[in-house]
């Protein structure tokens, strides 16, 4: 059978049609605190953070060793979301001074988190340091000297990792697969300098000899949306040679291996979500397999989804406005139903081509049903929300939309494009709508501008 449109799990439709996620009714919610908002399933998310955590650490329990997941806070991170994960077994992945601010102040410890990015400010290596961050992911080689350098003045040895790059292509869009040489991130394990060493056994080879720097892994991600393992048994592999590498030629056994995120969601109707268990199990295989090859012990492992448990745990509301029957040239129509939010709340459609799911949900309709454009209200003839989607003929303004799958890279990369205000974010769970991030105002907007 094919698959059902990716709701959240909780997601009922009353007789009327009315759509219910975590026993709250969408119109009742809409009617409370406005539209558009994003609604995120707790018990579906947390469900989520659960089951890959023990898919993870059970399959590493099947080569001997354990794993830890980091939740990747860039899909979304709130202090509520921050606490839910963490109350699952999981830590907390960071990649700037507001997502690692957040985390702590949800109350996380600096050992249960991780900083990430290719441009760590001083501030943001400061506090990790001070809070005492338990890895910090080294992206350059000049980023060995400045982390070195902040953990001598602050007394302490740094945990770090180096992130490399190992040429594996995988995942959705080019602007969000990671892996390949040519981009920001990482340092390559391929392209060899006049010493015939790559530039990662380079930066491997400055941490190590820098007393204030604890190297405590090695890590790469491939890539985002990603849907079959074969990338990450490839990169798995290289990871383990390149450890097996540095162990010979510096005696230095790196204890932890990290494959970062990327596992990829079902964003449509008939779309199959990867199982996770499976997908776990092919991972530290091909590690543990790479480690027989080369002859060394299975490493400690870690790995950072972030999609993969915040999207199909979230959407959007949004309220239906002005519908146009626009003519195209070959003699059709195309119905734009435009809605009170857009590429501000929603960019993904616009930046990668992504697409989504829309359904109406506040009442049932036998209309039948006519291709749709979701449109949204900012000033771009791009700030498409769903580009192709059959909705009942019969929509009209007023009735609730709602978008599927919006949980991750949703409210995160949100703009106030047009100065239109970010939504809020209301948590639902057994009948009780939690507002976890408040809606902006424009009030927030102009409390920035100083005249
Ligand atoms: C270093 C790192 N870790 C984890 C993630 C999370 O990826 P995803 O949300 O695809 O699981 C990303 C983003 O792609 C990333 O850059
Ligand atoms: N923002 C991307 C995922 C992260 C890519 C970079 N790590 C998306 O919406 O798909």
């Amino acid at each position: 059978m094919p698959a059902a449109a990716p709701w959240p799990s909780s997601t009922r439709r009353t007789a009327t049609g009315e759509m219910s996620i975590g026993g709250v009714a969408v119109t009742d919610l809409a009617a409370t605190v406005g539209t558009p908002v994003y609604l995120v399933d707790e018990d579906d998310m947390r469900a989520r953070a659960r089951r890959m955590r023990e898919a993870f650490t059970d399959a590493a329990g099947r080569v001997g060793t354990d794993a830890e997941v980091y939740y990747a806070g860039k899909a979304f991170l709130s202090r509520a979301v921050a606490r839910w994960m963490v109350a699952e077994g999981l830590r907390i992945d960071t990649a700037s001074l507001g997502e690692l601010t957040t985390a702590l102040e949800a109350g996380v410890e600096g050992a249960l988190i991780g900083l990430h990015g290719n441009n760590k400010s001083d501030a943001e290596l400061d506090l990790a340091i001070e809070r005492g961050v338990g890895r910090i992911v080294v992206d350059s080689l000049p980023e060995v000297d400045r982390v070195a350098r902040v953990a001598a003045v602050a007394g302490v040895v740094a945990p770090v990792m180096l992130r490399v790059t190992t040429g594996v292509h995988a995942g959705g869009h080019e602007f969000i697969s990671t892996a390949h040489e040519d981009q920001k991130f990482g340092l390559s394990i391929h392209a060899e300098d006049e010493r015939g060493q790559s530039p990662a056994m380079r930066a491997l080879h400055a941490i190590l000899s820098r007393p204030e720097l604890d190297l405590i892994g090695i890590h790469s991600h491939i890539g985002s949306q990603i849907l079959d393992a074969t990338g990450f048994t490839a990169a798995a592999a290289a990871l383990v040679e390149l450890r097996a590498a540095l162990e010979r030629e510096t005696g230095h056994l790196v204890g932890e291996l990290d494959l970062g995120g990327g596992i990829g969601v079902a964003y449509l109707p008939g779309e199959d979500e990867p199982d996770v268990a499976a997908f776990a199990r092919s991972i530290v295989d091909a590690v543990a397999q790479a480690c027989r090859d080369t002859d060394t012990p299975v490493p400690h492992l870690s790995f950072e989804p972030g999609r993969s448990i915040a999207a199909p745990a979230g959407i959007t509301l949004y309220t239906v406005g002005t519908i146009k029957d626009v003519r195209l040239e070959d003699g059709g129509h195309r119905r734009y139903v435009a809605v009170d939010g857009g590429m501000g709340d929603h960019i993904r459609t616009a930046l990668y081509g992504a697409e989504y799911h829309a359904e109406l949900v506040s009442r049932a309709s036998a209309a039948a049903p006519v291709l749709c454009r979701v449109v949204g209200k900012h000033c771009e003839s791009g700030d498409i929300v769903v580009r192709d989607v059959m909705l009942p003929g019969d929509i009209a303004a007023g009735d609730l939309l709602a978008v599927a799958a919006t949980g991750a890279y949703g409210r995160s990369m949100a703009s106030t494009y047009n100065l239109v205000p970010r939504p809020g974010v209301v948590a639902v769970r057994e009948g009780t709508a939690t507002t976890i991030v408040r809606r902006e105002s424009v009030a927030d907007l102009l409390a920035l501008d100083l005249g």
